[in-house]
């Protein structure tokens, strides 16, 4: 079956001379289709640089970045994406209806047929009374769930999500986590997830990719074996579980692993 996303021998440098910084040193990451991967690391280890990579918003210094088997380019223009960044990047001229309809306009769907599918995705970011509102009428963290719901419409194979829960009250994170796997249970998205959280991590993702900075390398894959085929209630119970626990030690053994080798290079 083909990858989601095939990251090959991908490097990214930016400036030259003094002020060069390797932001991504030979990365290579493969994303099954229907996975769900975060991508963990210290502030400037070149997470979000990897996920606009493969979102084709920049272009590598070298290697390759295909998804699902094509150019990240040929990937983006055939509407294989759907995009949450920290930045919410609402249109403040629209309606939050009409920022989460946007989407589907521009490939073409009817009016009833966006209308309908708009609001079923504010009920489930649960800002089915805001419809009408403009982005600055809202908070940071509503603004940020109607970017979520926007990045759904088109029902992507792929969600590229950086920290997208990074603004939100705890209560709401987690609503939005639990909602995040039913979802990709029933559209089977791929994620690729960017958070400085390791509960966070560890209650979404298949696999963890830990990052390392200076230069930016992925120094482990952990895989997580949490068992989330069961229904919102048990998806929530399993927050209090010992295997979940568990698995947030072993991440977080990993990621301390990972900085003070880096640490260690950068001394050696
Ligand atoms: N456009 C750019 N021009 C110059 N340097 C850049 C640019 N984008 C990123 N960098 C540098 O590349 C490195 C990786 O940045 P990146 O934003 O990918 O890190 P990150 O892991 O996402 O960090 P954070 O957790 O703080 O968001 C950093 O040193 C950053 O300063």
């Amino acid at each position: 079956m083909t990858a989601a996303v095939q990251v090959d021998g991908v490097s990214r440098v930016f400036g030259s001379g003094a002020g060069r910084v390797v932001a991504l040193d030979d990365v290579s990451l493969t994303v099954a289709a229907g996975q769900f991967v975060s991508l963990i690391g210290p502030s400037g280890c070149g997470k979000s640089t990897l996920l606009r990579l493969i979102a084709d918003l920049d272009a590598p210094t070298a290697g390759s970045v295909q998804v699902f088997g094509r150019p990240a380019r040929e990937a983006r223009l055939a509407h294989e994406y759907g995009i949450a960044f920290q930045q919410a990047g609402l249109l403040p001229w629209r309606t939050v209806r009409a920022n989460v309809e946007l989407p589907l306009a521009l490939a073409g769907m009817g009016r009833a047929g966006r209308r309908e599918r708009a609001e079923h995705l504010l009920a489930l970011v649960g800002l089915a009374d805001f419809a009408e509102h403009f982005p600055d009428q809202l908070s940071g963290g509503m603004q940020q769930r109607v970017a979520i719901a926007r990045a759904l419409a088109e029902e992507p194979s792929l969600l590229l999500m950086d920290e997208p829960f990074g603004a939100l009250d705890e209560m709401t994170r987690e609503r939005l986590q639990t909602q995040l796997l039913r979802i990709c249970a029933e559209t089977r998205a791929a994620v690729v997830f960017v958070t400085h959280s390791i509960p966070e991590a560890v209650f979404l993702s298949d696999r963890v990719v830990v990052m390392s900075p200076r230069p930016g390398r992925i120094r482990e894959v952990a895989p997580v074996t949490l068992d989330r085929s069961g229904s919102l209630e048990d998806l929530d119970a399993l927050r209090t579980d010992a295997t979940f626990f568990d698995e947030i030690a072993t991440v977080r053994a990993a990621l301390l692993e990972g900085v003070s080798l880096a640490q260690a290079e950068g001394a050696g």
